[in-house]
């Protein structure tokens, strides 16, 4: 017996960083997708397979003793299958780079724990969500579950400190341009130089956070409107604030003034120091937009919002 499950990856649009410190984000779920499907075999084993490698163990080993990146997987099944008697294969099959900031992992988590628990009864959404964050805990005990939400109901999500997540109705009509600078980042390290800017900059960093703050409320009211070309103008302001703030380098800049000849607005998308930057298209520069990047040699792919989250097979 098989069951299949897919589930999209993510981008920050606006807020990464600041929302540490309270101010709302805005995220979107993006049409790059992981898939998995999960089956049942008489051997009472786990067995997971994937482009990055290939992991097989007897059920029931202390999650702490697992030194594979492909934990996450072998904590839900070893969850789902614990008193039974039989084992469960499982195959990843994944189209978003990792490590960039594009939400591979929180896919991976929502597609697997969908898949798995799914070959024994269908699980509502949210079940499946609370089953994911478990598992992502496992590669990141402080996530604050915002990926995994995103990625299990798609479309785009405010997020922030106090009241948690909620979606965004709206349906704009947008293409993003994402291209990697294929630099490594270690999230905790930049969100710590930030902090560091923060303790020596307090009334400057006050402020950008209410500018940001302000910024925030003004993209709702522009992605109703689906008004992108304005949408473009808080992207590069945005940009301005994550400057300030020191998370950007040569390297990305370089590759924001490329995106930003044809787009409407490039920036930073998640952690920065490295990892991915967006530019805003519609059909219109789209075409432009992805030959400025190519020309310069950046590693570039553009996506639109994925409204339909988790989906089973
Ligand atoms: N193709 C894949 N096959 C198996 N596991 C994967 C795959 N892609 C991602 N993962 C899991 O996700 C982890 C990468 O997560 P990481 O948070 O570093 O990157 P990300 O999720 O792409 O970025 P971010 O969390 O910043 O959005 C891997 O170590 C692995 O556990
Ligand atoms: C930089 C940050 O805002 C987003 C990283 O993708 C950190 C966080 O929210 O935990």
């Amino acid at each position: 017996m098989k069951s299949k499950a897919s589930a999209p990856g993510k981008v920050i649009l606006f807020g990464e960083h600041f929302v540490v410190y309270g101010v709302k984000a805005i995220l979107c779920a993006i049409n790059k997708r992981i898939a998995v499907t999960a089956e049942k075999i008489d051997e009472r084993k786990i067995s997971i397979k994937s482009n990055i490698g290939h992991l097989e163990l007897e059920p029931n080993k202390p999650i702490s003793e697992i030194n594979s990146p492909l934990k996450p997987f072998y904590y839900l099944a070893n969850k789902i299958i614990q008193d039974k008697n039989f084992g469960i294969k499982i195959d990843v099959e994944s189209e978003i780079p990792l490590g960039v900031g594009l939400g591979s992992s929180s896919a991976c988590c929502v597609a697997g724990a969908a898949a798995i628990s799914n070959l024994f009864e269908n699980n509502s959404k949210e079940e499946i969500l609370k089953l994911a964050i478990e598992a992502e805990k496992t590669i990141f005990q402080n996530t604050s579950g915002a990926d995994c939400t995103v990625c299990t109901f798609g479309g785009l999500m405010e997020y922030d400190k106090e009241n948690g997540f909620s979606k965004i109705e709206s349906e704009p009509n947008f293409h993003l341009v994402i291209a990697n600078s294929n630099v490594e980042h270690s999230t905790e390290s930049v969100v710590a130089g930030v902090r560091k800017f923060k303790k020596n900059n307090e009334a400057e960093f006050s402020k950008l956070c209410k500018d940001e703050s302000h910024l925030i409320e003004n993209v709702l009211e522009l992605l109703k409107e689906n008004n992108i070309r304005e949408l473009g103008e808080r992207v590069i302001k945005n940009q301005e604030y994550l400057e300030r703030i020191g998370i950007s380098n040569a390297k990305l800049r370089e590759m924001i003034q490329t995106g930003q000849n044809s787009s409407f607005g490039a920036k930073i998308t998640g952690a920065g120091g490295g990892g991915c930057i967006f530019a805003l298209t519609d059909e219109s520069n789209l075409e432009n937009t992805i030959k400025e990047f190519k020309e310069k040699n950046h590693e570039c792919f553009s996506v639109k919002i994925d409204f339909k989250g988790l989906d089973t097979f």
